[in-house]
């Protein structure tokens, strides 16, 4: 925009030069490159320096230290423990300020949300007043349709968040739990695996790969009710894999190479798809066949379900969320009219979005425990008073537990795994004060109110299940607004319940079955990464036995 401002004006410039001054000898080109390369300079100046100092609305708000020149802070983000790193050390700063300023690359300006007053005036009393951002529009849409949920705007948000309630309401989510039983026994093969195949006593497990794979497997059947790992595409092969399967084109999107996640972040800025790099290949082959895998199943379980309802011999029972979407979208259902189209990206986009951040707690649980075994005592503790009670709990007896409860609560407040949310305004409008142009940026991390010491205490950053305790916990803390882990107001996940049950049966199986050692050697955590994900995380873990 500011290229084609000044390349305007300086035409402009040098047909007006030329009109008042007739004895000028410089050509017409020459004037408007010259005029145009000093306007430019100039306004980058001003855009780089001048303005978000001494004219920016945001100048008075805290601005941390550290800025870098052209990086902004986004360098010392990037190089950061964590992606959210330094989101919490300046929240610290200023524990009570509605926003606090940084600068990104280009030093262009972003609101940081931080008091829990500021997050309900964007995530709730202004929701539709904010879109996604253009960048993260661009970055999901390289794999999940423009139709998917995550990417709807406004009306067509809200009329399909209506549509999808049914299927992820607490009566279908109970529904899912037998599925959710049977994953949890093939990671209980893996554990069993990994133990058999050091000594016999005790083994050590990667926990990113492992819960990934336990988790998609449990996403695989619950949502589209196969088994991803065995689903292929007769018709869409790739020349070096004919075994290509979901599995493949999952990780090929979801886990590339070094390289792969630096096109996937890059291609927000600039397209660089084109490039014909292996990469590029790999990630554009996965796309396709993802997105043409998945129109192909909506569209047979339609046939199936349709020819099973007209033949009287459809059984409602069991049923994954795909099924349940499309009994809702035949008339009178409550998803009534929803293409195939939009079925398959919101599917794909529950897949994405449920996988990543379940195996993520799953592995901050695990590192919870192998580190404090007081902790897992009392969760095993609790667990066997239950069994020992009734042998045969309800997946509701477990879910009522409530140090468990406790326990998987801490995990998500210390160990968020939808680490953040972009945001930008749709229009002009003022919050909290604070006067907000339209296409400003936002950041919402749930971290930083998660670990607000104003309303956390001193004690914030620590791990301790019983600061959850119903005699003890304090309204403040109870607000919606003091945690946002899985979002809040219109877009709040939709998936909450679905994760809170997978979660909380794994757990219950895990620590029923198996203690948690210790910690392998040193691990990190991905930055840059769209989930808190630790990479690296090895446990050594030890079967009970009895
Ligand atoms: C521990 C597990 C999970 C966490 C921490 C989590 C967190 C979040 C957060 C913070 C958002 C808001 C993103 C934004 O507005 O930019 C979100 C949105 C979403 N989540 Fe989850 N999620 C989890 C599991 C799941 C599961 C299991 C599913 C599906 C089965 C799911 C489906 C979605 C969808 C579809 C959205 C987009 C909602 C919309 O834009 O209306 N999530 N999640």
């Amino acid at each position: 925009m500011d290229i084609l401002s000044c390349a305007a004006l300086a035409v402009i410039e040098s047909v007006a030069l030329r009109a008042l001054v007739s004895d000028i000898d410089v050509g017409p080109q020459r004037i408007a490159f010259i005029a145009f390369g000093l306007q430019y300079l100039v306004l980058k100046w001003y855009r780089l320096f001048l303005y978000p100092k001494y004219f920016s609305p945001w100048r008075h708000l805290p601005t941390p230290p550290g800025n870098q020149f052209m990086l902004g802070h986004a360098g010392r983000i990037f190089k950061a423990d964590t992606p959210v790193s330094l989101f919490v050390e300046w929240m610290e700063s200023n524990p009570d300020a509605p926003f606090i300023r940084y600068l990104s690359l280009g030093h262009s300006e972003v609101l940081l949300v931080n008091s829990p007053s500021a997050h309900r005036e964007v995530l709730q009393s202004n929701c539709y007043s904010f879109t996604k951002t253009d960048r993260l529009r661009k970055m999901i849409k390289q794999f999940a349709g423009e139709k998917s949920l995550a990417l709807l705007e406004f009306d067509e948000h809200r009329q399909h968040r209506k549509m999808l309630a049914g299927i992820l309401s607490p009566a279908s989510i109970k529904q899912l739990a037998p599925i959710f039983t049977a994953t949890v026994k093939e990671l209980q093969n893996m554990f069993d695996a990994a133990i058999e195949s050091n000594d016999g006593k005790t083994g050590v497990i990667d926990c990113t790969y492992t819960y990934s794979k336990a988790t998609l497997d449990a996403v695989g059947i619950s949502i589209f009710g196969v088994d991803l790992a065995q689903t292929r595409n007769a018709g869409l092969v790739r020349h070096d894999n004919d075994n290509y399967s979901f599995t493949d084109a999952y990780e090929d999107i979801f886990a590339p190479s070094t390289l792969g996640k630096v096109l996937f972040a890059l291609n927000a800025f600039i397209p660089i798809r084109w490039l014909p790099l292996e990469a590029n290949q790999k990630f554009m082959f996965a796309s396709r066949w993802l997105n043409e895998t998945l129109a192909g199943l909506v569209r047979e379980r339609r046939q199936k379900i349709t020819g099973a309802i007209a033949a009287g011999k459809y059984d409602k029972q069991s049923r994954d969320l795909l099924s349940f979407l499309i009994e809702e979208s035949l008339p009178g259902g409550t998803a009534a009219g929803i293409s195939d189209r939009h079925i398959a990206d919101h599917l794909l986009v529950f897949l994405g979005a449920g996988h990543d951040s379940s195996a993520d707690m799953a592995s901050w649980s695990t590192h919870i425990m192998a580190t404090r075994h007081d902790i897992q005592d009392r969760l095993r503790a609790e667990v066997l008073d239950l069994v020992s009670r009734n042998p045969e709990p309800s997946s509701a007896d477990i879910e009522a537990l409530p140090y468990l409860n406790n326990f998987y609560r801490e995990s998500l407040r210390v160990y968020p795994p939808g680490m953040t949310m972009h945001r930008q305004a749709a229009t002009d409008l003022t919050i909290q004060g604070v006067f907000i142009p339209k296409g400003s940026i936002f950041d919402l991390a749930p971290a930083v109110t998660s670990m607000n010491p104003l309303i956390w205490g001193d004690d914030a950053r620590e791990v301790n299940p019983d600061r959850w305790d119903a005699a003890t916990i304090t309204s403040e803390q109870l607000a919606t607004w003091s945690n946002n882990v899985f979002s809040n107001g219109p877009r709040i996940c939709p998936g909450k319940g679905f994760a809170q049950l997978e979660l909380k049966l794994m757990l219950f199986h895990m620590v029923l079955h198996y203690r948690f050692l210790s910690v392998e050697g040193e691990f990190t955590v991905e930055n840059p990464a769209l989930t808190l994900r630790p990479h690296g995380l090895r446990v050594r873990i030890e079967k009970i036995s009895g």
